[in-house]
């Protein structure tokens, strides 16, 4: 029977800092990390009911802020097949966090214990782990309290990338199942990818040389025991921005978010033509492609692009197998670049939909299609193959040998893909696995259609909680008129399309703005963000560029 006896006296330890509110936003908890203690600690009893909610299954834990800055942390709960948290739980996430006392957080403990009817005799299990931050350490050992009050029994994966905490999750849970995802250790990560990758690219002509940016996060060692692990040919890497032991330069001036926002190379990189180049960002899970071509032009190939290339090579395949009654769709978000939808819906022919931001939306509209590919225009994202597929796999009776090799394909396609979240890694093989089998350049990759011209832009306003939207983000319904005036602003532009939100991770709101030119693209998107300032409380001195 768990107990709350001691959780007021552990809580004591890492009392709330004053005049701070926290919520479970889109990626969990995320803000300085001098102020989480308290946080990451309430979230060990949350970790711990989650458990004993799911029959003692094992719930993760990780302690990361990603592509944030490096005095920020963060921390989320993964449930047991290795997907976020279910979206009624953050609300308890954010009361506890919230509690004044220590008293109320045992309140809310066990006002959660009755609401969700959980049995307290059930053993709780958590796994954790933790990026290359600096505040990690502090924040793992409140943490530890916290799991520690609940009698918890943990298993402490050290630091790891996000997707890799995911993973094990997911292995812990189906390890005694008829169908185990694979063995729950770095070496078994490695192994389970690495054997994919090796299986789909023999016989193929070798690669260049990868060039990876590893944001000088957690990526750049995993992926270098990744390499040893692949040891081959197939898989030659040059880890770039691997500094993870100096203050100062997790993703600064590097790294996929840097990359896709500033549309340039990490700061001190220059492209030789032909070469290959990818950024994942400070917990590896997202990763960005890039180029130069032949007059040394930057090009990009984002999370649109990825899931374009692997949605192309899995329709492929599914038709070499003969299974046309699987059906391969793609899943995006309003962020993503209108040539990548057109070109799904009009060449592709494939089934698209579009999910609010954040890859918990994503990762649910994809489990609906047989085979799903989502992705962020970030590059987070991965692919899914949902039950009945695999069913439709298993069932598979090839009559050609080319069929039969599809179908070894796409079962060791599966091998290779994270499904428990988006994976940079693993996408990384996936990728590779797509350029080698094609024979494909980065620039071939990108030929397929041209991006147009956007632009992403963040508005600092008195209240972001004003904002309200419709229509998987891209309407506003509130303030009342605001989407009236952006409506007419778009209108003006060729092939215009411009949205507002407020972000789920930081104090601001975005405005996103695409149009047929470079310059009608930035005239739309800056017209946005000075209505939004005028008409919705703009904080500070208004941006000289905003029009
Ligand atoms: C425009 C954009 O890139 N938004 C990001 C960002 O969310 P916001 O809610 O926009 O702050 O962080 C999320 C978590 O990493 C990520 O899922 C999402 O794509
Ligand atoms: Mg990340």
């Amino acid at each position: 029977m768990t107990s709350f006896a001691k959780v007021a006296e552990h809580s004591a330890r890492h009392p709330k800092p004053e005049g701070v509110t926290f919520e479970y936003g889109t990626a969990g908890f995320r803000t300085l990390g001098e102020t989480l203690a308290s946080t990451v600690f309430r979230s060990a009893l949350l970790a711990a009911l989650r458990s004993q909610s799911k029959q003692g299954r094992v719930i993760g834990v990780m302690i990361t802020a990603s592509h944030n800055h490096e005095r920020d942390n963060g921390v989320k709960l993964v449930d047991p097949m290795g997907e976020m948290l279910q979206q009624s739980w953050e609300g308890y996430c954010t009361d506890i966090a919230n509690a004044d006392s220590d008293a109320q957080v045992v309140h809310i403990l066990e006002s959660i214990v009755k609401a969700e009817g959980i049995d307290t005799s059930i053993q709780p299990k958590v796994a954790y782990a933790r990026d290359t931050r600096p505040s990690g350490p502090l924040l793992q050992a409140a943490l530890e309290d916290g799991l520690t009050a609940l009698e918890v029994e943990v298993t402490n994966y050290g630091v790891v990338t996000t997707p890799q905490l995911h993973y094990f999750v997911r292995c812990l849970n189906t390890e005694h199942s008829s169908a185990p995802y694979g063995d729950p250790t770095e070496s078994g990560y490695n192994e389970k990818y690495g054997q994919a990758f090796l299986r789909l690219v023999e016989g193929k002509p070798q690669p260049s040389t990868l060039h990876i940016d590893a944001a000088n996060g957690v990526g750049a060692p995993q992926v270098r025991k990744l390499a040893d692990a692949i040891a081959s040919p197939y898989f030659s890497i040059d880890v770039r921005n691997s500094d993870t032991e100096t203050l100062g330069k997790l993703n600064i001036d590097c790294g996929a978010d840097y990359v896709k926002s500033n549309q340039r190379p990490p700061a001190g990189t220059s492209l030789a033509p032909g070469g290959r180049y990818c950024s994942f960002d400070g917990d590896a899970d997202r990763i960005v492609y890039y180029y130069a071509d032949e007059h040394g032009i930057f090009h990009l190939l984002d999370g649109d692009k990825i899931s374009t290339l692997v949605a192309t090579y899995l329709r492929d395949l599914v038709a070499a197998a003969g299974l046309s009654d699987l059906q391969v769709g793609v899943v995006q978000t309003a962020y993503a670049n209108g040539s990548s939808t057109s070109y799904i819906k009009d060449t592709l022919r494939l089934p698209t939909v579009f999910a609010k931001t954040g890859v918990k939306h994503l990762h649910h509209e994809a489990e609906r299609m047989s085979i799903g590919a989502y992705f962020e225009a970030n590059g987070h994202g991965t692919v899914l193959f949902n039950p009945s597929a695999v069913d439709k796999l298993q069932e598979a009776k090839p009559t050609t040998p080319a069929q039969a090799d599809a179908i070894g394909r796409l079962w060791a396609l599966r091998d290779l893909i994270n499904e428990s979240v988006g994976d940079a890694m693993s996408d990384m093989l996936l990728v590779e696995t797509i350029l080698i089998c094609k024979g494909w350049t980065l620039a071939q990759w990108d030929a397929a259609y041209t991006d147009l011209p956007s632009r992403l832009l963040k508005v600092v306003v008195n209240d972001r909680n004003i904002f309200k939207t419709t229509n998987a983000e891209q309407t506003l319904t509130s303030p009342p008129g605001l989407q009236d005036v952006v409506d007419a602003l778009v209108a003006k532009f060729p092939k215009g399309r411009s949205f507002v939100r407020p972000s789920g991770t930081e104090d601001a709101v975005r405005v996103y703005a695409e149009a047929a030119t470079r310059s009608d693209c930035d005239q739309l998107a800056y017209a946005v963000a000075g209505a939004v300032f005028d008409k919705a409380g703009g904080r500070g001195e208004r941006p000289a560029e905003f029009l």
